[in-house]
């Protein structure tokens, strides 16, 4: 397959992720551009990947391919409504916006049926370690459902849904997910130099324990919990730990943390623009 030209509207941080990946992976500077309202957005993406960034969003929309919806929830029904009216030819539109279902995005985007592709990538696709669910409306093609998996399989796992409600699920487990790991390897770090470690020792430890205990998960053909009772001796340290979680109600607390994620993207469905 050739490779399709991108225009990403919005260029902060999922952008940036997105586009970083990409560049990494070998797509060349001059198949992505950016538009963003942002100086400083605009600077920081051209001169990290080499790409064009413009201020206006039409500007980028020239021959694009696919369009990549990479702005806040709140903002998505101005801007679809403004591109609306330079969506000349029949690009691909992808959403990696929370919350924003196709139908929406079909209403502000004007008369035309556009097909479109919801999206749910995470910020790990910087090193091309991403996770991604992915909705296709009825108009997308078997060409362009193509190219939104290279896009996203380019930085990472891109895994199809066949339910665009469940996308509020993938938003809740790895959209939202890379910080509840760094909010673990926060507190992990903390709790190590509570315990009178150097801080620099217990954040070395810390994350080359998760990075060793995410690569044994992926690599092992057993599954996590057994990988867990490997690590827990009868009424030895682990174990002490563990029962410690458990009457915190960590797995209750997990749960609940999703669900509550998940909940807001549902609602950011409902998101008004502000006035
Ligand atoms: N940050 C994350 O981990 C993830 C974010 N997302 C989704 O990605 C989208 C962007 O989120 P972030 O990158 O975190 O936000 P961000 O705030 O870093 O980026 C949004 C960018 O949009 C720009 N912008 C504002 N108004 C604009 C307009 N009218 N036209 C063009 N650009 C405009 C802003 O200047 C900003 O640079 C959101 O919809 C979010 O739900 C999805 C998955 C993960
Ligand atoms: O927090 C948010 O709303 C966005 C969507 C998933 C990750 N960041």
């Amino acid at each position: 397959m050739s490779t399709p030209r991108i225009a990403f509207i919005g260029g902060g941080n999922m952008a940036a992720s997105l586009i970083g990946g990409l560049r990494a992976r070998g797509t060349p500077a001059d198949a992505i551009c950016a538009s963003d309202p942002g100086e400083e957005q605009r600077r920081k993406i051209g001169t990290e990947h080499g790409i064009q960034a413009f201020a206006r969003n039409a500007d980028a929309l020239a021959g694009a391919d696919v369009v990549v919806l990479a702005v806040k929830p709140q903002v998505m029904q101005t801007v679809c409504r403004d591109l609306a009216q330079h969506l000349g030819e029949a690009p691909l539109i992808v959403s990696i916006a929370a919350g924003i279902g196709c139908d929406s995005l079909q209403h502000w985007l004007g008369p035309q049926p556009r097909a479109i592709v919801r999206c749910m990538p995470n910020t790990p696709s910087l090193l091309g370690q991403g996770a991604s669910g992915l909705y296709a409306n009825a108009r997308v093609s078997a060409e362009q459902k193509a190219q939104a998996e290279q896009l996203l399989s380019a930085v990472g796992l891109a895994l199809w849904l066949d339910d665009e409600q469940l996308i509020d699920a993938v938003t809740a487990v790895s959209g939202s997910g890379p910080a509840y790991f760094f909010l673990l390897i926060e507190a992990m770090t903390a709790a190590g130099e509570q315990l009178g470690l150097p801080r620099e020792i217990a954040a070395r430890l810390t994350l080359q324990t998760a990075l060793g205990a995410a690569r044994m998960a992926c690599e092992s053909d057993v599954e996590a919990a057994e990988l867990r009772r490997r690590v827990t001796s009868p009424n030895g340290t682990t174990e002490a730990a563990i029962k410690t979680f458990q009457a915190g109600g960590f797995e209750a607390l997990v749960q609940q943390a999703l669900n509550a994620a998940a909940q807001r993207s549902a609602e950011l469905a409902q998101t008004k623009e502000p006035s």
